[in-house]
């Protein structure tokens, strides 16, 4: 099929995707796309249908309902379900699940057709591309744990798959390996042209690979976007808490206004006698010094400030965690701050935060 750069037809689209166990649907109307050189991360909490998702794309798994097309061409739908060796796509789990008995290019080589030669110069490209150019002849068990996920992914792009299908394939590894590896497996994915729909439980890990986020909770996609708006204009409470820490204020809609510890709110959109919630991120409280019992002026951008005392401060490496009382309620807030910041428990400091840095909610 034909795709033009300005209008590219979707590699993979998935429309209604329902699967229950024992009456649960445990994946819910899930509708998404994946463009052709795209990576999209499919986030979500322990349990929430990711990967029964990703298997009924795959074809190991049947939906009850939906419609799974590659490249404009219907795999899944009634009663057709094409086998996963007839979708051409490209494997990639935790486990990486190489054949043991086999040499680093046995297991390259597994899935592809052709010649001996055509087959020995995509292996020999594709070790390359993985940095793995003189391991051929190596079994798995002789590598480390980073070096087999490498193979894993050459072996699975081998065939040039029209999309790879990856379940938290980075999560078996070391820690300090894992941002280096994400960085690298990216960059193949990306040279190779492959579109990617890539499952994981990390926020961190989908804003490191995404190019869209599609976020899910309790079997349905809540919120679908490039990582930077779903990051910056959640959809709800637990939308904005599944990215970072968050500082919740409450009130209660009086004449279109939010009375807080930092001023009045507008906000509009919420009925009057509603009860509200104002998230805040603590990367976004701004903390300043008392002035005699004065802090900073209002101003239309930050609203009032609030006089709050430290109740405890933590150095966090590369960051601080502050934790204050607020004097208005006597609630908790939490303020990070950059390098080194340790007051002591019992100061007294003053709060800010810009207006256009919380989101407004009903209370859930
Ligand atoms: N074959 C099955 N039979 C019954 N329940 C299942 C089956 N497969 C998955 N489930 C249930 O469906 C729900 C979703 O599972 P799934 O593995 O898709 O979630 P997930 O988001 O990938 O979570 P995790 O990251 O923990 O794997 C879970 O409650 C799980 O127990």
């Amino acid at each position: 099929m034909s795709s033009t750069p300005s209008n590219p037809s979707p590699r993979l689209q998935v429309e209604g995707l329902t699967r229950r166990f024992g009456g649960t649907a445990v994946v819910d109307d899930v509708s998404l796309t994946v463009a052709p050189g795209q990576v999209t991360c499919l986030l979500g909490p322990s349990g929430c249908g990711k990967s029964t998702t990703l298997r009924m794309i795959a074809g190991v798994e049947h939906p009850d309902a939906g419609r799974i097309a590659l490249d404009g061409r219907v795999v899944s739908e009634g009663g057709l379900h094409l086998p996963p060796e007839q979708r051409a796509v490209g494997l990639m789990f935790q486990d990486f699940a190489l054949f043991p008995h086999l040499t680093v290019a046995g297991n390259v080589a597994f899935g592809l057709g052709g010649s001996r030669d055509d087959k020995a110069r995509r292996v020999g490209e594709l070790l390359e591309k993985v940095d793995l150019s003189g391991f051929g002849d190596k079994h798995p068990h002789e590598l480390s744990g980073g070096e087999q996920q490498r193979v894993a992914l050459a072996r699975a792009l081998a065939p040039r798959p029209r999309i790879m299908l990856m379940d938290e394939p980075f999560s078996g590894l070391d820690n300090r390996l894992r941002d280096g590896i994400r960085d690298a497996t990216l960059e193949v994915l990306k040279e190779e042209g492959t579109a990617v729909l890539l499952v994981t439980h990390e926020p961190e890990e989908a804003m490191r690979m995404a190019d869209e986020i599609a976020l899910m909770r309790a079997g349905r996609i809540v919120q679908r976007g490039a990582p930077y708006n779903v990051y910056n204009a959640p959809v709800d409470r637990a939308a904005a808490a599944f990215f970072s820490d968050i500082n919740v204020l409450r009130g209660e809609v009086r004449g279109a206004l939010i009375e807080t510890a930092f001023g009045r709110f507008l906000a509009p959109g919420h009925a009057d006698g509603s009860a509200v919630e104002i998230v805040i991120r603590p990367q976004h409280l701004k903390i300043d010094f008392d002035r005699s019992g004065r802090g900073p002026d209002p101003t239309p951008e930050h609203g009032s400030p609030a006089r709050g005392v430290v109740a405890r401060a933590r150095f966090l490496g590369g960051q601080s965690l502050v934790e204050f009382r607020l004097e208005f309620d006597g609630s908790l807030l939490k303020a990070t701050v950059p390098g080194v910041f340790l007051p002591r428990p019992g100061t007294a400091l003053w709060l800010m935060f810009r207006r256009d840095r919380c989101f407004v909610f009903p209370a859930g």
